[in-house]
């Protein structure tokens, strides 16, 4: 059904290998991957499989070792540095587990800041923030200090803020990670959501079986390697 689709995201043969002192530690070995437009992938693995390698690897906050990695028309691997970051702010929304938000801003300032790296005026930049805030279900707490919110409507602003620039893929990394489950299942609604009714394509970490279970498909890494079931 969804193979249809172009694809949006083309990992191919990508390998990532840190170096510790004088030891090479291969991560990622020969990986293929192929995301469609409006898939929600689940992306699980044991801890250390490199799952947050491969998320920061499509989300051009690092670089393959050799390989490609392919955004709709753009080879992020052959970016430069500069181009990498404007790159970003153009075409990704990030998610974290502990929401990242700043302290000492309200929720429509956190969710304002990824347009502040955009061109839009400060009455553009209102609009979009109001919608983002909207699409998350906070419209009534856009005023709210982080401190002030729970962790679910924390999320949520994380959520508005990773949207607001209408990235072309939103990655999250453990999004529920640090919820109760009520919380969480809110949360997981709420990205189900965006993939199904504005199409979002979302790439997620999780290593909640309850997560992927709302996800269009779920691939596992293991030991270098991606796999459409759990173990070899
Ligand atoms: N910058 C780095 N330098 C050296 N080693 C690294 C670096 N980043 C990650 N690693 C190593 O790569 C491996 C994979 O890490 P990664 O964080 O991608 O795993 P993960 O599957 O996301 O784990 P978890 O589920 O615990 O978050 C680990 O062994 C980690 O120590």
């Amino acid at each position: 059904m969804s193979d249809s689709r172009p694809t949006l995201v083309r990992i191919d043969n990508v390998t990532r290998t840190f170096t510790r002192g004088s030891e090479q530690i291969p991560v990622l070995s020969g990986l293929h991957l192929d995301v469609k437009e409006a898939e929600f992938l689940a992306l699980m693995g044991p801890s250390g499989s490199g799952k947050s390698t491969l998320l920061n690897l499509i989300g051009g906050l690092d670089r393959p070792s050799s390989g490609v990695v392919q955004i709709g028309p753009d080879r992020v691997d052959q970016l430069s540095d500069g181009q990498l970051a404007a790159w970003r702010a153009r075409h990704i929304g990030f998610v974290f587990q502990f929401y990242n938000l700043l302290p000492a801003l309200n929720a429509e300032r956190n969710v304002e800041l990824p347009l502040l790296l955009t061109h839009l005026n400060k009455a553009k930049r209102r609009q979009h923030v109001a919608a983002a805030l909207d699409a998350v279900g906070l419209s009534h707490r856009v005023k709210s200090f982080p401190r002030t919110l729970s962790g679910g409507e924390q999320q949520r602003v994380g959520i508005a803020r990773a949207i607001v620039t209408d990235p072309t893929v939103l990655l999250c990394d453990e999004p529920t990670g640090d919820l109760d489950r009520k919380s969480g299942d809110e949360i997981l609604s709420l990205l189900q959501s965006l993939n199904r009714d504005h199409g979002k394509t979302i790439i997620m970490v999780t290593h909640d079986p309850h997560a992927s279970a709302r996800a269009t498909r779920t691939v596992y890494l293991n030991k270098g390697q991606l796999s459409d079931t759990p173990e070899d």
